[in-house]
């Protein structure tokens, strides 16, 4: 039985980065991931790039012409995931399922078996599939994964759930010409946000063609004549649509199913998700898991900033936590992008602060008129007693670039003022926050 330093069980964002830095320092390390389609992981090769690459194409190609391009380019990056490790003496890329036969042995595939000192777990997640009678059966029921490997646009196409994973393709696909219908359990989009910004967000996709079906409850699924066909209620009432597909994006669940956690202490929650200190620890000490597989935010800078919390514990003064990672901004990329940090004004006055709102409507950015993408707003929340900035919502082209400047200052702990005052360049879409917090 092989001995390694480090088992580092899954090609994901942390992972990937950590084996290369162990490598560095000496150690001898195994990387074993599952799929030959997933160097590089989720991230590359199911999540955002495809899905980014897809996105920023809509308004430019047909769809089929955006679909090569696309897995053209996650090819490559593939391709150059592998390589980089690869290439490194002492990492093996193990290809195989890896399942744990104890705290420190793991079974590649129920055949090979290696050791180590030390595991690391970035082992994802993947689409929940919801307990809807027929989902398993039916014909034309895709995940974000499988949809975009689809060289056909479905000329209609029904979404089941109104999240990020629903509003980033809904909007992409009604941008590629699909008539789309979101069906979604709440009586309004993005629940943790602001109702004002919900509804511009709403506003901006029905504009895009996008309908919604709020409160509806899809009770089953089956097919018809090459169509899916969603049965579904909305208030008592029962309704029957057909679509050419349907899109299941109700949540992500962490892959631990097949990972043999019994054999281990490592301790997981309700949902499934592997239960860890502020240090990525699991229950047991020499077990860390990273990324997505450990619940909280399912972001790649969440999982890369995992690996920097891992390495200043193995190797650094041992400051760096979960706890301390400051404000994480996150973006949602329909057209125009939506990004957030911080406090939504609910959540500020839930939590008894006095606040300022400032708003801003994108038309009033000259950038965004130049541009011709006036659709969106900008909202600041203050602290009327420090004039700490408490959370900032920009739905506006360039959101996703904008909002890091914001979560600097937060970070920083600047006030509302320093925003107002800075010099930005013109014309550009982040001057607009001279306006916004010129409050
Ligand atoms: C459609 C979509 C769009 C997204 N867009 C964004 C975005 O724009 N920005 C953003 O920050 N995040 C986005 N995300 C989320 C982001 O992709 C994830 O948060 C991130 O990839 C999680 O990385 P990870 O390190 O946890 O592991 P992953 O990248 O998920 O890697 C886990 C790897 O482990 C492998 N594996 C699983 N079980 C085993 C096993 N037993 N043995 C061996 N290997 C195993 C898997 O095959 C996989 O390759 C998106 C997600 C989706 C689905
Ligand atoms: N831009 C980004 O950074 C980005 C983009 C896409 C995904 N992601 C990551 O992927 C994760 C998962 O995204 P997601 O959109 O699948 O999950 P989500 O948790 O964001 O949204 C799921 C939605 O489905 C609804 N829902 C749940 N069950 C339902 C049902 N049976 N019928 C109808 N509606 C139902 C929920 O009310 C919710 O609105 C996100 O949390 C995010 O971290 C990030």
């Amino acid at each position: 039985m092989k001995h390694y330093d480090a088992i580092i069980i899954g090609f994901g964002k942390g992972g990937k980065t950590l084996a290369g830095e162990l490598a560095k320092r000496g150690k001898k390390v195994a990387l074993i991931e599952k799929s030959n389609q997933m160097y590089g992981g989720t991230c590359i090769n199911e999540g955002c790039i495809p899905s980014k690459s897809l996105i920023v194409q809509a308004d430019t190609k047909e769809y089929l012409a955006a679909v090569e391009q696309k897995e053209n380019l996650i090819t490559k990056l593939r391709q150059k995931n592998y390589d980089k490790l690869a290439q490194l003496d002492n990492v093996d890329i193990i290809d195989g399922t890896a399942r744990f036969v104890d705290n420190y042995t793991v079974e590649i595939d129920g055949q090979k078996t290696i050791f180590a000192d030390y595991i690391f777990i970035n082992t994802g997640s993947k689409s929940v599939i919801p307990s809807i009678q027929g989902i398993q059966e039916a014909k034309h029921i895709y995940t974000s994964a499988t949809i975009m490997k689809e060289t056909t646009l479905p000329k209609n196409l029904a979404i089941i759930g109104g999240g990020y994973i629903g509003l980033e393709l809904a909007s992409m696909y009604a941008r590629y010409g699909s008539q789309v219908t979101v069906f979604e359990l709440n009586e309004r989009l993005v629940g943790r946000e602001d109702e004002d910004v919900a509804l511009e967000i709403q506003h901006i996709l029905e504009n895009q063609g996008v309908q919604f079906k709020f409160k509806s409850r899809v009770q089953e699924v089956s097919n018809q004549n090459e169509k899916a066909v969603i049965h579904y209620s909305q208030d008592e009432t029962r309704y029957i649509d057909r679509f050419d597909a349907i899109l299941l994006a109700t949540g992500r669940s962490a892959n631990t199913a097949d990972l043999g956690l019994e054999n281990t202490g490592v301790q997981m929650n309700e949902r499934g998700q592997i239960i860890v200190n502020e240090y990525l620890q699991t229950d047991v000490p020499h077990i860390y898991a990273m990324g997505d597989v450990k619940g909280g935010l399912q972001f790649t800078y969440i999982s890369l900033d995992d690996y920097r919390i891992v390495k200043d514990h193995l190797f650094g003064n041992k400051t760096r936590t979960i706890h301390n990672r400051g404000h994480i901004p996150y973006s949602v990329f329909i057209s125009p992008t939506f990004s957030r940090i911080g406090l939504s004004e609910q959540e500020a006055t839930q939590q008894g602060y006095d606040v300022k709102i400032a708003k801003l409507p994108t038309a009033a950015i000259p950038r965004a008129n130049v541009d011709g993408k006036p659709e969106g707003i900008l909202k600041a929340i203050i602290d009327k007693k420090t004039d700490a900035i408490l959370g900032c919502v920009l739905l506006c082209e360039r959101s996703e670039e904008m909002i890091n400047f914001v979560q600097l200052a937060m970070n920083q702990n600047m006030k509302y003022q320093d925003i107002a005052n800075h010099i930005f360049t013109h014309p550009s879409m982040s001057e607009a926050l001279n306006d916004l917090f010129n409050i």
